[in-house]
């Protein structure tokens, strides 16, 4: 079975990718190299992704890379936190911290819920390149936190078509539909050529 390296340090995405590619061997890279500062700073989902894939596939040999590079965005707040979602609350910042800055932001202005949307971009290094795919999932953004399933703001996220959040939806709901989902059956196309 063909194997496909994670340039990730996230447990709840390293959990969710591994149950997409059920036809490869899906390891993260901390099982082949000690963990390092990956630094985050491009403009774009895409262009942090392609960082992260190619930081570890500059570090290992002959391997297929994979990162992701994701988050949540509010139209009606200029699209925060987007690209920041992972230190909206500060650099260090816990999923929990994070969640609740958000869940804030909408108290502080008294909305009960708005439109969101999650955004995933994949990398894939190989040895003929990288290759980007994206992915996305729209629905709504509640001032709390209900649930506990998924990770991130899943417990304030409910995807569009369904009156519960993503932590208290079954985990298959998220994985028929979710941003990485779609990225990464389109990421499959890559890896099934390589
Ligand atoms: O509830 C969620 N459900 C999701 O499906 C989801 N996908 C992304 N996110 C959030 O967006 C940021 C990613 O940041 P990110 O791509 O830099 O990842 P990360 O720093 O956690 O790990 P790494 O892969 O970079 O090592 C983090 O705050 C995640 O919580 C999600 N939250
Ligand atoms: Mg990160």
């Amino acid at each position: 079975m063909r194997r496909v390296v994670l340039a990730s340090g996230n447990k709840g995405k390293i959990r969710e990718i591994k149950e997409l590619l059920k036809d490869y061997e899906v390891i993260p890279y901390t099982d082949l190299i000690d963990k390092f500062e990956i630094e985050e700073n491009g403009n774009t989902f895409k262009e942090n992704a392609i960082i992260k894939a190619k930081a570890v596939g500059e570090r290992l040999k002959n391997e297929i890379v994979l990162a992701d590079d994701s988050g949540i965005s509010v139209p009606a707040f200029g699209g925060i936190p987007g690209i920041y979602s992972a230190r909206f609350a500060g650099e260090g910042a816990s999923d929990k911290d994070n969640l609740y800055k958000l869940i804030e932001e909408l108290k502080k202005r008294g909305i009960k819920k708005t439109p969101a949307f999650y955004t995933a971009a994949i990398a894939i290094y190989t040895p003929y390149g990288i290759f980007t795919t994206h992915g996305f999932m729209r629905g709504e953004v509640i001032d709390e936190a209900r649930g506990d399933k998924g990770f991130g703001y899943d417990p304030m996220f409910i995807p569009k078509g369904y009156d519960k959040t993503l932590g208290e939806l079954e985990e298959e709901v998220k994985k028929s539909f979710s941003h990485r989902s779609k990225a990464l059956s389109l990421a499959k196309y890559i890896l099934d050529i390589i």
